[in-house]
């Protein structure tokens, strides 16, 4: 179990993080979600002690903090920190890369060819990094991470520059190691993808983590439905709303308008589906709110 107790990071006047204080658990995949430039890199730098907050604690198991160095070394055993592509060794091949790795945290020798057959690296693993394209060095950094094999593992942008099939294989190994009882912390702007295998997804705010399901009941409420529909103009939203008095309408920044219905009310459902075709407004959908519509309500303007 990893705690987060009233951090704070401030840069000159600039306050990246506020107050934070949160649980990370065992067997839980967490989400940090957020535009460029917010503070997801600096919170995972002050877990990682690359950063030292200018207020509150990390605390590892109830009871390690990084008050000296031995402790910060025992957390290390335990919280990694994904690496990045510019720490891998052009000269040195993918499976050398993976034996260090396995090496540093003393973890069980087997992790190294399971995870290579895992993630397809067999025909080239045993290569130079320095011919690896981008995928294959970005699947090799997080094959170093899950053969460390850590208790809590951190990963900035996990899958940068991944092809479909490697998101899709990737997204069942962190399914896998949350089943093992990893604590997986991940920051992505794959919105779609972060949404089929977190627990917790946060936005990350003026300093501040919000659970998105606390951001709009109807992202959780099942017995909602939200019809949503492309090219729906001012002129129609206006006469639309007329039409059905008391439903809930919104056009958001992105140009999506979300109608939500009670999932019961089937009546509705079915006059708005044939007021949509009448208006000729045949690209909609029905289903729940997504977790692009809830990051276009907190952070694109109009
Ligand atoms: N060492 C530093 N000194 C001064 N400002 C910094 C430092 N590190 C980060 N910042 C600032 O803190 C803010 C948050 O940066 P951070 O790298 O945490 O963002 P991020 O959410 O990870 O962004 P991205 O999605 O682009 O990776 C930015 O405004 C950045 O300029």
């Amino acid at each position: 179990m990893l705690e987060l107790s009233h951090i704070g990071v401030q840069f000159g006047d600039k306050q990246v993080l506020k107050d934070i204080s949160i649980t990370f658990q065992p067997g839980e995949i967490i989400g940090f979600v957020a535009p460029n430039g917010t503070g997801k890199s600096t919170l995972m730098n002050v877990i990682m002690n690359y950063l030292s907050p200018n207020k509150g604690k990390v605390i590892l198991n109830n009871k390690l903090k990084y008050s000296n160095k031995a402790n910060e070394v025992k957390i290390h055993q335990a919280v990694s920190m994904m690496p990045d592509q510019s720490d891998l060794y052009n000269h040195i091949s993918g499976k050398n890369h993976l034996k260090i790795y396995q090496a540093m945290w003393n973890s069980n020798p087997k992790l190294i060819e399971d995870t290579i057959v895992k993630l397809g690296m067999a025909s080239y693993v045993k290569k130079k990094t320095g011919t690896y394209s981008l995928g294959m060095r970005q699947r090799l950094c997080f094959a170093m991470q899950i053969v460390s094999d850590t208790q809590v593992m951190l990963m900035d942008e996990v899958m940068n520059g991944l092809d479909p099939t490697h998101v899709e294989l990737i997204s069942q190994i962190l399914l896998q190691k949350k089943a093992e009882g990893k604590t997986i912390i991940i920051a992505s702007h794959l919105l779609e993808n972060l949404e089929q295998y977190a627990d917790r997804i946060f936005f990350m705010k003026n300093g501040d983590l919000k659970l998105v399901d606390e951001l709009a009941p109807e992202f959780t409420d099942k017995k909602v439905t939200t019809v949503r529909v492309s090219n729906f103009s001012q002129e129609l939203f206006e006469v639309f709303k007329k039409q059905f008095p008391g439903l809930h309408v919104q056009t958001l920044p992105s140009g999506i308008t979300l109608i939500d219905v009670s999932e019961q009310d089937t009546a509705t459902l079915g006059d708005i589906t044939q007021y949509l075709i009448a208006q000729q407004l045949t690209d909609f959908s029905f289903g729940k709110l997504t977790l692009n519509d809830l990051y276009s309500m907190e952070y694109q303007q109009r």
